[in-house]
């Protein structure tokens, strides 16, 4: 069953149309919604939660009907808001037990559930500290444990890594994998940075101007590169003049050749001149598009959906 499912979704605010006839299927796992700033990400999360009735269309999550069943939606559905909304004289641990407190939870489990999630997110004695006096990082993972207390289907991470420097956002995007994997729970996550989100989803969907750019698996985005890694032991340059003379289109990145495969015959052409040569080949794969390249290709990225710093987290 699909996570989410909409139907020509539109959101119209006096000024701007946060989302513009929007019809997207998103599978089970970890997802990635990524858009430039005002794209209508957030917009999108509170519709779905049922706390926004949009202008038009319809959406279900996790086969519940936002218009009817809100209330049961947010039951089975954690959600990690991008503002700051932490009280700063409560520490985490009072915190996220009211928070499975406000979810139902009798005390006794809502302190084990509070102390486990904690755990999980990586605050161990800082979690009996007031808030106020929190890293950023630190932050970011009282709003994620509260997100997951009330043991959800599917969370909504709205921006988790906003504001985290590159090691933050490393440990973040672990911990969102793990959320995905160790635990079987269902992320929808959300930035406006392409290269994060393709570390870590199985699934992407680029929104732009509220409107639905793409939605596919990460893998089908990286598969279709159509070309070739090649990576001799030595001699990369010599191959590599030997394939372009018999008219393969080819360019050195790295210690590798990456190859353009323009029919059977191209495999063919390396096996020889590898042969001819005396070459010994240490690899030759698909060579696998990073997903921010493949909007760079088609030399329509969309507006604002910026790559990754260079030599940024990847
Ligand atoms: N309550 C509101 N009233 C009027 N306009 C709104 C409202 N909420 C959002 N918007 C507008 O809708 C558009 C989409 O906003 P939204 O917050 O959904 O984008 P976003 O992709 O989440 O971006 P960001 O990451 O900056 O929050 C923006 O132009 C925003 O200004």
């Amino acid at each position: 069953m699909p996570i989410i499912a909409t139907q020509g979704l539109t959101m119209r605010f006096p000024r701007v149309t946060a989302l513009d006839d929007l019809t997207v299927t998103v599978p089970e796992g970890v997802v990635g919604l990524v858009g430039a700033n005002g794209a209508g990400k957030s917009t999108l999360i509170k519709i779905l939660l049922g706390l926004l009735p949009p202008t038009s269309g319809r959406a279900e999550v996790l086969g519940l009907d936002i218009a009817r069943e809100g209330m049961r939606i947010r039951e089975r559905v954690g959600f990690m808001p991008e503002y700051e909304c932490l009280p700063p004289d409560m520490s985490a641990t009072e915190f996220v037990v009211h928070m499975a407190r406000m979810c139902g939870l009798p005390p006794s489990a809502a302190r084990e559930r509070a102390a486990d999630t904690l755990r999980h997110v990586g605050l161990y004695e800082e979690r009996y500290r007031p808030i106020g006096g929190y890293s950023t990082g630190m932050r970011q993972r009282v709003k994620l444990a509260q997100a997951l207390v009330h043991d959800p289907s599917l969370v909504f991470l709205d921006e988790p890594t906003n504001g985290l420097d590159p090691a933050g956002r490393d440990e973040m995007l672990a911990l969102i994998r793990r959320i995905g994997a160790d635990f079987g729970i269902s992320v929808l996550v959300t930035s406006h940075l392409l290269g994060e989100l393709e570390r870590v989803c199985d699934h992407i969907v680029v929104v732009d101007g509220g409107r639905l750019l793409r939605s596919q698996a990460v893998d089908a985005y990286t598969t279709a590169s159509g070309a070739l890694t090649v990576e001799v032991e030595e001699g990369r340059d010599v191959l590599g003049r030997h394939l372009h003379d018999r008219g393969v289109q080819v360019h050195p990145e790295g210690r590798h050749l990456v190859v353009q495969v323009a029919g059977e015959d191209t495999y063919d052409l390396i096996r020889d001149g590898v042969a001819d040569l005396e070459l010994r080949l240490v690899r030759l794969e698909q060579r696998r598009h990073r997903i921010e390249e493949v909007f760079t290709e088609q030399q329509a990225p969309p507006p604002g959906v910026l790559p990754g710093p260079p030599g940024g987290p990847r």
